[in-house]
């Protein structure tokens, strides 16, 4: 397969998808600033490298929460995979098992949750337990918020991945100007089916796995956060922090881990680039829980820079949908080999031995002068 980089699966992709389907992909907030800034703001920053190390050829895996992982590159969850590629998030986990990478699946996506588990068994090298994680839009039911947590613990994911940046849906003018505001006849969000509960959005008829029947709520709170941990013994990241106050409060609210993320864009337009929030949020949490972060990693430069602001591993969205729509399975396993043997190229390029060994002294701005 002859894609030099993530960008030429990007290309590849969009030679593909259906206009409307990449829009969605692709798109974000309103002026899509914070898209763009994701990715830019990785470019101002400058790598150092450190000389004669004999650091010997770098060993790549990470530890996080307990998950080994094979690099320090995770799947943020992305939704609708069924819309990139028939064979969707299945097609996407064995990508992600077989390559010893952790995938965070999407409470909304388009295969149950116990299929894409029983995809990661199958393709996990050795028959060892494949990293699965899962995402959760905390519903104002919970009964029916409870019955998911389930659904994923019975499936054997090992972290719940709570997405805190969606008190309401972002404006996504792309979306309007497609008209795009459902899946497609035959799509449906499989973990929502045949949920007991009532606060899903009546449609006349609650069983149904509608995408319309999901509610972003601005009442979701601190509470649920402790109720779910009262709940579940699952460990608990909040997806979508970038305030350090609220990095304070969950530590102090018993959190385990934290995604920096601006969901890629796709909600409060104009939030700064994710890269530019990690080195305050890593002040506030001063090493109590790992940091993760996503937006904009696309080379495993970003990787190294993520590490050396304090993050103990990365995340990728678009990436991993733009693999699957070029080239299913295959396509996920390229763009993860790609990140794989540049973050490789480039540790060794710094001089170092692994992802624990990169250290902010190997950073600068990429304008000078330079001290
Ligand atoms: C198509 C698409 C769907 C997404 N769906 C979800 C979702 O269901 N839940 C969620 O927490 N984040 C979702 N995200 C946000 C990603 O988890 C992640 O934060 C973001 O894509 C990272 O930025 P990147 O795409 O630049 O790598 C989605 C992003 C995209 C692009
Ligand atoms: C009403 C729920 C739509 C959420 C869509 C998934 C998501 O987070 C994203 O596209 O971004």
């Amino acid at each position: 397969m002859d894609y030099a980089n993530v960008r030429s699966l990007e290309e590849a992709a969009r030679a593909v998808l259906d206009p409307v389907h990449y829009d969605y992909f692709a798109g974000g907030a309103q002026d899509e600033i914070t898209v763009a800034a994701n990715e830019a703001a990785f470019a101002r920053i400058g790598l150092v490298p450190r000389i004669l190390r004999g650091a010997a050829r770098p060993r790549l895996g990470t530890t996080v929460l307990g998950a080994e992982m094979s690099m320090p590159v995770m799947l943020s969850p992305t939704a609708f995979h069924k819309l990139a590629h028939p064979e969707a998030e299945r097609a996407t986990a064995r990508a992600a098992a077989a390559a010893g990478v952790t995938m965070i699946s999407a409470m909304l996506s388009t295969v149950a949750i116990e299929d894409i588990a029983a995809e990661a068994r199958k393709a996990a090298p050795g028959g060892a337990e494949p990293s699965l994680w899962f995402q959760l839009y905390v519903q104002p039911d919970l009964g029916f918020t409870e019955a998911i947590v389930r659904r994923a613990e019975a499936a054997g994911c090992r972290a719940l991945v709570v997405t805190v940046d969606s008190p309401a849906l972002g404006r996504h003018e792309r979306n309007d100007r497609n008209d795009f505001h459902d899946l497609p006849p035959g799509m449906r969000c499989e973990n929502l089916r045949e949920l007991p509960g009532e606060g899903l959005r009546d449609l006349g008829g609650r069983d149904s796995g509608h995408v319309r029947q999901v509610v972003l709520s601005p009442e979701i709170s601190w509470d649920h956060i402790a109720w779910l941990r009262q709940i579940s013994d699952l460990p608990i990241v909040l997806k979508g922090v970038l305030h350090p106050r609220d990095a304070r409060l969950a530590v102090e609210n018993g959190v385990d881990a934290l995604l920096v993320s601006n969901h890629g864009g796709r909600q409060l337009d104009t939030t700064p680039a994710t890269i530019d929030r990690l080195p305050i949020i890593a002040e506030a949490v001063q090493g109590q829980v790992p940091l993760l972060l996503d937006g904009g990693v696309r080379r495993g430069t970003d990787v190294i820079k993520a590490l050396a602001l304090g993050a103990t591993a990365t995340a990728i969205g678009r990436p991993a949908v733009w693999g699957l729509a070029a080239a299913g399975e295959a396509g996920v396993a390229r763009v993860l080999d790609l990140l794989r043997n540049e973050l490789d190229n480039a540790l060794t390029l710094c001089g170092c031995a692994s992802p624990q060994d990169v250290t902010a002294e190997l950073l600068t701005t990429m304008e000078g002068p330079h001290q």
